[in-house]
């Protein structure tokens, strides 16, 4: 049996703010940064070690995992970046506050962008000064200019097939501070949920998330670390940010 832990980035500062992210490279707020220490204090003493981890190329993710690591005396630990763990591209959205947005366009047109499998918010203009395009972290990428979940699940599985699934494969201990939706593409293809069923599901900020796996990578079970409630009334949180009241 092989134990895999996910952790979405702790708040950030957009978190905060309720604006839509995606590629935005944001700080985590002085509360990101204690719940990613929290983390890894959580994860060390429930007993749980990692022998390597992989992150994005967003600071929010690497901040947390840099915290998480700590947490768990395990700054020395190799760490992969990967922009294919980064967080959905979220088009022209980004930088919008989420509420402002649902009473512009209305709840159910917010719901779709947020969390429809194949319909991606309408698209940055290739010369918008929001664009990544021509940040050197993605050299020799294809930057996107949006993204539905079903296109963030085109690049992070195939980065699990190739890099991730045969390290844990080959018995390493893995540790993945990522962000909410491309974790959702991620547990989407570990737990087989539907293209219908994942519009439900909402990943709180800064709580390990533990997959028990057979030899195959087929889950066992998987359950939150941490206060049952408090998790359910996070997760809740995020899914009403999208509300227009
Ligand atoms: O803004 C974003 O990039 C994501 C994660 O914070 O938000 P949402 O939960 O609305 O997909």
């Amino acid at each position: 049996m092989h134990k895999l832990v996910l952790l979405r980035h702790g708040e950030s500062t957009w978190n905060l703010d309720n604006r839509f992210t995606g590629w935005t490279d944001v700080p985590l707020t002085a509360t990101g940064v204690a719940q990613a220490q929290a983390a890894g204090q959580l994860l060390k003493a429930e007993g749980y070690d990692f022998d390597i981890a992989y992150t994005s190329v967003l600071s929010r993710a690497i901040w947390t995992l840099w915290h998480c690591l700590d947490g768990l005396e395990r700054t020395w630990l190799p760490i992969r970046n990967d922009w294919r763990l980064n967080e959905r591209h979220y088009g022209g959205l980004q930088g919008l506050n989420k509420t402002e947005t649902a009473q512009k366009y209305g709840d159910e047109q917010v719901l779709v962008w947020r969390r429809s499998y194949d319909v991606p918010p309408p698209p940055l203009a290739a010369d918008d000064p929001r664009s990544e395009r021509g940040d050197r972290r993605y050299a020799g990428v294809d930057v996107p200019l949006t993204e539905c979940l079903k296109d963030t699940v085109a690049r992070v599985i195939p980065y699990w097939n190739d890099e991730i699934a045969p390290m844990i494969k080959s018995g390493q201990r893995v540790l993945i501070a990522a962000h909410g939706n491309s974790l959702r593409a991620l547990i989407k293809h570990l737990d087989g949920i539907s293209d219908s069923d994942i519009v439900g599901l909402n990943i709180p900020n800064g709580i390990p998330l533990v997959y028990e796996l057979d030899a195959d990578l087929k889950p066992i079970k998987s359950y939150y670390l941490g206060d049952a409630e408090a998790i359910a009334a996070a997760a809740a949180k995020v899914a009403s940010q999208g509300k227009s009241a």
